[in-house]
């Protein structure tokens, strides 16, 4: 008998997993991860029901999704869980248009969502991947499509369409944002602590490998950074972030760059990594005394301090900002610089609550309650697992 549910979330540094019983409360049963499948691939598996967490290094050089999978799939085998899936959730980057909700993963579904793949080029045709290996290792399951442009359908149209001639709005050339799984766990914790008013007016900031803001109000979105594609707003690990469209231009026309040449360069060779020339990797970066290091740190600081006010201004002021993802739940010193930042909206922090980086990190003075709350995609994966 199958009595649970599986969450794989691939995302552009890692493949986590959650397994969770199939009840509406969704007792979770397991949870771990394969991070840094580009640089130094590490497994994460927490301890549960008498088996003890794995915490260990997967050597020094990359792994493909499918090691990752692999790896993540003996040991769910080890402590027998495998047989008991019924469901799996898997988070798709990318829904487009005509994936505004949860979706059984059948031939069509899978063949419309790989029309998707150059608009998400380092998510997409690996979350299908991941499908098929899910599939093939658990034929009795059923497969289904959570998508982190859901969340944003709900903006007006007004923070979706671009400043170009409307046909192209209406051949889908607009914003769709990403990161929507895990906004929609944020919603449902201000929910938990506020009520249906979920802490007035948002602004989420999920600083992870990929990096996005949204501001929600009331719980939904009303605008966010990212857009048509995964590599607008936020300067991230390796993509650029909001750029001049006069440069894409420039380097097709003039530098005679090939379109693969250019998506590797502004997808995988800019961010982070292509500032500092050391790494995509924040922990690194942090740990480093070059000045390319710390250069590269203050215009990810600059960016997301500029995009706070844009968000802001969207919702006519701002009264909690909450911080997730890897970056936003352990880097104390990116928290800190920042709500400096932010000062001008109302934002003051406690340094020694941020230091702890565990719930409200705001002081007693600040006009915006700042939060910390970890990151859970899966958990809002697997909550929309529930209506099939
Ligand atoms: N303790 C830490 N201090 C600073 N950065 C951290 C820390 N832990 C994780 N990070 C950063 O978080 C990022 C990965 O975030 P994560 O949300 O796991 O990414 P993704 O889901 O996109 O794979 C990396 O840049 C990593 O360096
Ligand atoms: C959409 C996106 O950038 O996802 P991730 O941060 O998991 O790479
Ligand atoms: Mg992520």
């Amino acid at each position: 008998m199958t009595d649970a549910f599986l969450v794989l979330n691939g995302g552009s540094s890692s493949l986590k997993f959650a397994v969770y019983g199939a009840r509406r409360e969704l007792p979770l049963l397991l949870r771990g991860s394969v991070s840094s499948l580009a640089a130094t691939p590490h497994l994460r598996v927490e301890a549960a029901a008498g088996h003890p967490g794995i915490d260990r290094s997967l050597g020094d050089g990359p792994i493909d999704i499918g090691k990752a999978f692999a790896t993540i799939a003996s040991a769910l085998a080890d402590r027998d869980l495998l047989r008991r899936i019924g469901r799996v959730g898997h988070r798709i980057v990318h829904g487009g248009r005509d994936f505004t909700e949860a979706t059984l993963l059948d031939a069509r579904a899978i063949e419309a969502l790989r029309l998707l793949e150059p608009l998400a080029p380092i998510h997409q045709r690996i979350n299908l991947e991941i499908v098929a290996l899910a599939a093939g290792l658990l034929p009795q399951a059923l497969q289904v499509g959570c998508f982190d442009t859901a969340f944003h359908s709900t903006r007006p149209e007004i923070a979706k369409i671009y400043g170009l001639p409307r046909a192209m709005a209406e051949a889908g050339i607009v914003s769709y944002g990403f990161h929507g799984l895990s906004y929609s766990h944020i919603a449902s914790k201000l929910r938990d602590r506020h009520g249906e008013g979920a802490g007035g007016r948002v602004v989420v900031a999920h600083l992870g490998s990929g990096a996005s803001l949204c501001a929600m109000d009331a719980g939904r979105s009303v605008a966010t950074t990212m857009g048509f594609s995964t590599l607008d707003g936020l300067v991230m690990s390796t993509r650029c972030g909001a750029l001049d469209p006069g440069v894409i231009l420039y380097l097709l026309r003039d530098r005679k760059l090939s379109p693969e040449d250019l998506t590797a360069l502004l997808y995988e060779g800019s961010g982070l990594l292509g500032v500092s020339g050391i790494s995509g990797d924040m922990r690194t970066l942090l740990g480093s005394s070059d000045p390319a290091a710390a250069h590269a740190i203050d215009l990810f600081v600059y960016r997301v301090g500029r995009e706070i006010g844009s968000l802001a201004a969207a919702l006519g002021g701002l009264d909690t900002l909450v911080f997730t993802a890897g970056i936003g739940e352990h880097a104390a010193q990116i928290r800190q610089r920042i709500c400096a930042a932010a000062r001008w909206l109302g934002v003051a922090i406690d340094d020694e609550r941020n230091l702890r980086g565990e719930g409200v990190v705001s002081n007693q003075g600040s006009r915006v309650d700042v939060l910390v709350i970890p990151a859970d995609e899966e958990r809002a994966a697997a909550r929309e697992l529930l209506i099939f």
